[in-house]
């Protein structure tokens, strides 16, 4: 596949003697709002936490545009535990950092909020874009370099401005309302000025209303920043009316992939996630 943004090829996670995801192959493309759904448990954070450099998958590659960036196979321990395919083991190790990933272009939102609560909306963004910085953290931090700190504060404020959160900018990020701070985390994963942007639960704790107006906003977001889109999500509603493709993992194993119109009718789908949230 040319336009493969991500892919990922037999990856698994085991955490000692449980098997977290198994063997799990997929690939996002260019422009694509991709899904990752499944019930609790499924292991659909711990693919994003390996895709991100959080963990390293037990066995299995990354590709991020192509090019290998995390790659591993069952050591130690792990050689006697292994319960993935063993027709599949991975023969190289490539290890990054979730810092050198977020300079390759890839930025992603946590489950459970994350940003630092105590510094104002502004700052927050800021932040990140001192990460991003060329020249480097420590020397950014303390304004040695004047022009690129004034041209980070500049594009902190355009991204704010773009995400409709140029009001808050002097607010505490803790004072927004819940919406808003998820909104701030996606401009925050914004200005490290990724390619792909890995959402987990972007939806968690919102009501219906603000789940569409999110809905609307990530299709926005997309076209506005030219991104790829790969995200976890339970809100069905949501799923279904953005994403292009989407996998469904079920105890770590994907047991289906395809369209919208056909994961909802998947039988098996239906069976292992929708049945269950339909009947709750
Ligand atoms: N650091 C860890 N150590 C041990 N087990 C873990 C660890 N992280 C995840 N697991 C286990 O791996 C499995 C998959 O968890 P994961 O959080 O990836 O699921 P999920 O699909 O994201 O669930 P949810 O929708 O509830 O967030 C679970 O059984 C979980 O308990």
């Amino acid at each position: 596949m040319g336009n493969n943004v991500l892919r990922l090829e037999h990856c698994t996670m085991q955490f000692g003697g449980v098997v977290a995801v198994d063997n799990f192959s997929m690939e996002v493309n260019e422009h694509e709002i991709v899904a990752l759904i499944g019930p609790n448990g499924a292991g659909k954070t711990t693919a994003f936490n390996f895709v991100t450099g959080v963990y390293e998958p037990t066995n299995g590659k990354v590709f991020f545009h192509d090019e290998l960036m995390v790659a591993n196979h069952p050591a130690g321990k792990m050689k006697k535990l292994y319960k993935g395919d063993p027709d599949q083991i991975c023969e190289k190790i490539v290890r990054k950092t979730p810092d050198q990933i977020t300079k390759l272009g890839i930025a992603r939102t946590f489950q459970n909020i994350r940003l630092f609560k105590a510094l104002t909306v502004f700052e927050n963004v800021l932040i990140a874009k001192h990460m991003h910085a060329k020249s480097g953290l420590l020397k950014t931090a303390m304004h040695l370099n004047y022009r690129e700190e004034i041209q980070m504060r500049k594009e902190a404020m355009e991204l704010l401005e773009m995400q409709n959160l140029a009001a808050y900018r002097n607010d505490i990020a803790s004072s927004l309302p819940y919406g808003q701070q998820r909104h701030l985390e996606i401009a925050r994963a914004l200005a490290t000025n990724p390619t792909l942007l890995l959402l987990d639960e972007p939806a968690a704790g919102m009501n219906p209303q603000e789940t569409d107006e999110l809905a609307a906003f990530i299709k926005k977001t997309k076209e506005d920043f030219n991104l790829t889109v790969f995200l976890i999500e339970h809100h069905m509603d949501l799923v279904m009316g953005i994403s292009d493709r989407i996998y469904v993992l079920d105890f770590g194993k994907m047991i289906a992939h395809g369209l919208p119109a056909d994961i909802q009718n998947n039988d098996r789908v239906i069976q292992a996630y929708l049945g269950v949230e339909e009947n709750a």
